[in-house]
């Protein structure tokens, strides 16, 4: 394709954005333009995202600006700028996919990382799930089918709804704009029975690349089933394909126009938080402010969670004061939003204490991940906050079978299941993963009601199976609302005092090895079949070691006890990277595990394996 200079579309971007949120965007503390002035600063070395832009994009972009009459310029200066329409760039659809999402760089500017969620790609990707959607709906019946768009506090955000609202009313479907919304809420979106909300939607997708890099975004899809699977995913990115090859002006001038005729706008954050308030008055015996006198923090590190502080908690009595990062700024200027991330708990647990709050309270970019800290500064999050949960759960439904991910403690499964009589069921990485195995349980008789992974997502039977870090929350605030009322306690004590028990261990870390694609070493198998073999040489080293022994149960990659802890090796869910998780009950156990693991793994060149040196001569 006829390439066109970053400059002349960053002209015609800003000039666009930059009056575009001033019109109709008030929910935004700073807009686009403001943006691109704060990340021109030469320390961030941000630039527009423009080099991923066609010149199909620009020639619509023109011609959207002769429609508004804006009087913005469209200056052609390069010489590279074609007068006759373009044809689109070719685009790997596949490598979009990660695992049950997609996930791309939407923002260009950081070295090594081109623009490969583009416009025009947003576009096919969005008309590609209406196909897929109308294939499965054809059974069902002849109503016309609608969509919901949502997205997190990203920069690429709006854009990507609009062409994703292209996609959608493209092909046909009706689109029901949420604008800042939580993942978990889209979902939900297609459960809710509300005809003035128009609910329930056929299919909902979430704009969010969770907690990744400001540059980076993505989709999630859902349908009253549930979130997409990987294989649907693939379905739709090779649909995807198709339909951007034959992408014309003429087509994408339709499906601006069925755009401009169709979109509408609901409030449905409204519906969702509204629910939530609703669980827990339901909880506390329909008290209209169980909360009352709670003082409770919120870090919603400037993603989409800060509707959790005004919108769910001071309605049901509790005091925010002290909260922060709330308004959505998709710079992410003040830390990763992740509950997994160091220095993200480190500044809600100072929030916490600095405020002295009964309860501090974290979520992810979208929502669907989340922590706490506790009035003394104690974290809940990874074992501990599955600990927590389990105990909630299984006061609950005695005897049930919690699903967690492989990198989950020893001492958890001790408690699980000695102190608090349940199940542990310990599996693979991944939200969907463990969502999936839990609700196949129940289908072959073996009762579940929670599934949980220690990166902070979690999903409950009687929520739909819905991964929400909001309701995880929900549950907490249950049980300081009930514990007040019954009497048997008034703070965030009666939450600490359910996890005690939990054995921790001394030292636990997570190591990540890359695989280096380019080396000779792969000698042309993939990254995935050189990690395999990682692993399989992993196993018969371990198997002769008289201190270590192998887990009897495993689903994935290599998990091993020794020297009173353990070690669990497996490959990446997305990346060309071996996790090395290590736990143990001193520095020194710690590096015995690490020298077993370093031992094999250093006979694979291609494997970065100074992670494992760093730490097993640090320690
Ligand atoms: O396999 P990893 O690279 O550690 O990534 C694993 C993680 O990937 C994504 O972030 C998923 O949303 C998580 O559910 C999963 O735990």
């Amino acid at each position: 394709m006829a390439a066109i200079s970053g400059k002349i579309v960053q002209n015609v971007f800003l000039s666009q954005h930059c009056r575009r949120n001033r019109q109709l965007d008030t929910r935004y503390p700073r807009d686009y333009c403001a943006l691109s002035m704060h990340n021109a600063h030469p320390k961030q070395g941000w630039k527009i995202a423009c080099a991923g832009m066609s010149a199909m994009q620009l020639h619509t972009l023109a011609a959207h600006q002769i429609n508004v009459g804006n009087r913005a310029s469209v200056r052609c200066n390069a010489a590279s700028c074609p007068s006759t329409i373009p044809s689109f760039e070719k685009v790997n659809f596949q490598k979009l996919q990660n695992g049950s999402d997609i996930r791309g760089v939407a923002v260009a500017g950081v070295e090594g990382e081109p623009v490969n969620l583009t416009e025009p790609v947003s576009e096919a990707i969005a008309a590609a799930f209406a196909s897929w959607l109308s294939d499965r709906k054809k059974s069902v019946g002849s109503k016309h089918l609608s969509v919901s768009v949502g997205h997190d506090s990203r920069i690429s955000a709006k854009i990507l709804q609009d062409a994703v609202s292209r996609g959608i009313a493209g092909a046909g479907l009706d689109v029901v704009q949420y604008g800042l919304a939580s993942t978990p809420a889209m979902f939900n979106s297609t459960l809710t029975e509300d005809e003035d909300f128009l609910c329930p939607v056929d299919g909902a997708i979430m704009i969010t690349a969770s907690h990744l890099p400001y540059n980076r975004n993505g989709f999630k899809f859902f349908t009253n089933a549930g979130g997409l699977g990987k294989s649907d995913i693939k379905d739709i990115l090779e649909r995807a394909a198709n339909i951007y090859e034959g992408f014309s002006v003429e087509s994408l001038k339709k499906s601006e126009e069925a755009a401009a005729a169709s979109v509408r706008k609901v409030d449905y954050m409204a519906v969702y938080t509204s629910d939530l308030v609703k669980a827990v008055r339901l909880a506390a015996g329909n008290l209209e402010k169980p909360l009352e006198g709670f003082h409770i923090v919120v870090d919603a590190g400037n993603g989409a969670g800060g509707f959790f502080a005004g919108k769910v908690l001071e309605p049901l009595g509790a005091i925010t004061s002290g909260s922060q990062f709330l308004e959505p700024d998709g710079m992410f200027p003040n830390h990763i939003p992740n509950p997994e991330d160091k220095t993200a708990m480190k500044a809600i647990t100072q929030a916490v204490q600095e405020t002295k709050a009964d309860l501090g309270i974290i979520f992810d970019t979208d929502v669907d991940r989340s922590a706490a800290v506790d009035s003394s500064g104690r974290e809940f999050n990874r074992n501990r906050l599955i600990a927590l949960m389990s105990a909630i759960v299984l006061e609950q439904h005695p005897g049930t079978t919690i699903v967690t991910d492989s990198v989950t403690s020893d001492g958890l499964t001790a408690f699980i299941e000695n102190k608090l009589g349940g199940k542990h069921h310990r599996f693979k990485r991944g939200y969907k993963n463990v969502i999936d195995e839990a609700i196949r349980l129940n289908s072959v008789g073996e009762e579940s009601h929670l599934a949980i992974e220690t990166s902070g997502h979690g999903a409950l039977k009687e929520n739909h199976w819905l991964d929400d870090g909001a309701y995880l929350m929900v549950k907490l605030l249950n049980k300081l609302a009930s514990a007040r009322t019954s009497g048997s306690g008034s703070g965030s004590k009666v939450l600490t005092d359910l996890v005690d028990g939990l054995e921790e261990p001394a030292v636990a870390v997570e190591l990540r090895l890359k695989i280096d694609q380019n080396h000779a070493d792969l000698k042309g198998i993939s990254f995935r079949e050189y990690g395999e073999a990682v692993l399989k040489h992993l196993e018969n080293r371990t198997s002769s070691d008289p201190n270590l022994q192998k887990a009897p149960v495993n689903y994935e990659g290599v998990r091993v006890s020794g020297y009173g802890g353990w070690f669990l090796l497996r490959l990446s869910l997305h990346d060309p990277v071996l996790p090395l998780n290590i736990e143990a009950p001193s520095e020194e156990d710690a590096v015995k595990l690490g020298l077993a693991v370093l031992a094999t793994v250093n006979e694979f060149p291609a494997l970065d394996t100074s992670a494992v040196a760093d730490f097993v001569h640090r320690s």
